[in-house]
């Protein structure tokens, strides 16, 4: 009898801090990321020490209305297992394992790559838990990897998919569901809320703003005739120029002409400070003040069956089968020049 093949599916997330006294290394783990900030190490370093000690103060007020952590990490977990089930039954004649490689805290992608090394996989499938291409998240893990990888096996790469079906039915059905608990109030605006990123990223080729929108398009229509919506950028940090609409404004702008607002978060798969902290209390208290009638938020993914069917189906088309190459069948549009495929970072 010949050994199944092993296939590793590794998930990209950003990770949080596991506590309070997690909270500054994991902020200077980010900032010293080049894909955060561009400078050179010598001027990044001493920025991501300046910036983690300053900002210590008010991240951590917000991580303990979450308990003092973040709860990213257990969310991830409980998708790890969905997913791992959905692939037993996708993939019966294969061993399939999946593990966790957080970007800036535990596990960090570096003890993830040996733990996959220690089990010797015939494939790697690198899978992002960010539908949305951006070089500061799947960029920044994807090149992370090819860092810290020194194993086995045909390390396979989903980019993106933000016009996966699956994940725009998951998405549909989230706020179809959420609208009618809270009693389809009317008249209403939904507003699919993103992380939002310097403009200048955008400006430099990055595909994440155009590849939300195409997100949000989908499930509009996938929602049907009747809906009033709109995209905005969330979660702004530091003095730079970031894309908008900002959240915050499409909030008071829409509480102002007396909407009821849903919002639904477009580019987290799962739950975590900035829906959390962000979007449950910073802007639903914002809504409130500015008279919004009704402040309905929908949720995160997270194990929405559909949603982890998705992802299973992603990994399973990424392996090569008989006749059949595997394929992103994404392609960014106009100067996206960072568009991964343009990257050659895709499968
Ligand atoms: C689509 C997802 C994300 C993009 C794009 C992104 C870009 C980005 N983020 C920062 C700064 C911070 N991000 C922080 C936390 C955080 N961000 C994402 C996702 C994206 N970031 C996640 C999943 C998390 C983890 C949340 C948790 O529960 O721990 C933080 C820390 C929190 C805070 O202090 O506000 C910072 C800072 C930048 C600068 C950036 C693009 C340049
Ligand atoms: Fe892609
Ligand atoms: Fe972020």
């Amino acid at each position: 009898m010949s050994a199944r093949r092993k296939i590793a599916v590794v998930l990209f997330n950003l990770g949080g801090p596991d506590g309070p006294d997690a909270v500054r290394p994991f902020l200077f783990n980010l900032f010293r990321d080049p894909a955060i900030i561009g400078a050179p190490a010598f001027i990044r370093y001493p920025l991501a020490a300046l910036i983690s000690t300053t900002r210590e103060k008010a991240a951590k007020a917000n991580y303990a209305i979450m308990g003092g952590g973040s709860p990213l990490l257990p969310e991830t977990e409980k998708q790890a297992v969905a997913l791992a089930d959905a692939l037993a039954e996708a993939l019966p004649d294969a061993e399939t394992r999946c593990f966790i490689a957080m970007r800036y805290w535990k596990p960090l992608t570096e003890d993830t790559a040996k733990a996959v090394k220690a089990w010797a996989p015939d494939e790697v499938v690198l899978l992002p838990l960010y539908p949305q291409f951006s070089t500061t998240t799947t960029g920044s893990s994807v090149k992370a990897w090819k860092k810290a990888y020194r194993g086995s096996g045909t390390v396979r790469t989903i980019c993106c998919y933000p016009t996966d079906d699956a994940l725009i039915e998951a998405h549909a059905r989230l706020i179809r569901e959420a609208y009618e608990k809270a009693g389809s109030p009317k008249p209403a605006r939904l507003l699919f809320s993103a992380h939002g990123l310097p403009e200048k990223v955008i400006l430099a080729g990055d595909p994440y703003q155009q590849q939300i929108e195409a997100t949000a398009a989908a499930v509009a229509a996938k929602l049907g005739e009747g809906w009033d919506w709109k995209v905005s950028y969330q979660s702004r940090v530091g003095p730079l120029k970031w894309i908008g609409p900002s959240t915050d404004d499409e909030i008071l702008s829409a509480s102002e002409q007396g909407l009821s607002l849903v919002v639904t978060p477009i580019a987290f798969v799962s739950e975590h400070i900035e829906t959390l902290v962000e979007l449950d209390h910073e802007y639903r208290e914002l809504a409130e003040e500015a008279g919004c009638p009704t402040y309905v938020r929908v949720p995160a993914l997270g194990i929405e069956p559909g949603f982890i069917g998705g992802l299973a189906q992603a990994v399973v088309g990424s392996l090569p089968r008989e006749g059949i190459a595997p394929a992103c069948v994404w392609q960014c549009g106009g100067d996206r020049r960072q568009c991964p495929r343009t990257l050659g970072a895709g499968a």
